[in-house]
């Protein structure tokens, strides 16, 4: 397993953005992740495509856009224009999900795929060759700082099956609730990438929580 972190800035600081960006450029984290909330597929409002663009000004490492937003086709050449470099949507969002990741691919992006905590991983059995990245949920998506669901790591074993079976590159990522208290098993059941924003951004010494997460 490739044992990457994505420092969600669901977390940050707002008020104060380019900060906690510097943070992540100086840290041993891989990715920044930047949650899409609409109001209507989850019941939060996050921001949107101009925070990524600014995000974009001063981040060092790639931009994994989550959608968790109603109709996320029509979206995808502004999230590319705003500098996402991959692109995950919701499977609950998609109807015409293989359109969808073709899109995405054709757009110049990695296409991840994500799952909330009830839909089963199987459904994924006719996708999975075609994705980048799965995104298992591990909280009901829609706000940071919930209690991880310990059922994820069952899920995470029965994708790291799947994508073996159907001989795919796509990288497990996990997100909700990450922290040093579950990040070594989610890494030895099969995840190659942890998403973390509370326990990075409310820690006393965020860099030093980015590389603990990465053991
Ligand atoms: O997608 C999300 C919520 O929908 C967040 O990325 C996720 O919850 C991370 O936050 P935390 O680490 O605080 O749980």
């Amino acid at each position: 397993m490739k044992k990457m972190v994505a420092p969600s800035l669901l977390a940050a600081d707002f008020s104060n953005l380019s900060k906690d960006i510097e943070i992540v450029n100086q840290s041993e984290a891989d990715w920044f992740h930047l949650d899409i909330m609409d109001g209507v597929f989850v019941p939060n409002i996050s921001f949107g495509i101009p925070v990524v663009e600014a995000v974009k000004k001063h981040a060092q490492k790639p931009l994994d856009v989550h959608l968790m937003i109603v109709q996320p086709e029509k979206y995808i050449t502004a999230f590319r224009d705003a500098g996402a470099d991959l692109l995950n949507v919701h499977y609950e969002a998609s109807p015409h999900l293989h359109r969808t990741v073709q899109e995405i691919h054709n757009a110049g992006m990695k296409a991840g795929v994500t799952i909330n905590p009830h839909t089963p991983v199987a459904l994924l059995e006719d996708i999975i060759e075609m994705v980048d990245l799965v995104l298992i949920m591990s909280v009901n998506p829609g706000f940071g700082g919930q209690k991880f669901i310990e059922h994820t790591f069952h899920r995470v074993e029965q994708l790291r099956n799947l994508i073996n079976k159907k001989n795919s590159k796509a990288l497990i990522e996990v997100d909700g609730g990450v922290s040093t208290d579950n990040s070594a098993q989610l890494y030895e059941a099969g995840a190659d990438v942890l998403v973390s924003g509370s326990f990075i951004f409310k820690s006393d010494d965020p860099v030093q929580t980015i590389s603990e997460l990465k053991k």
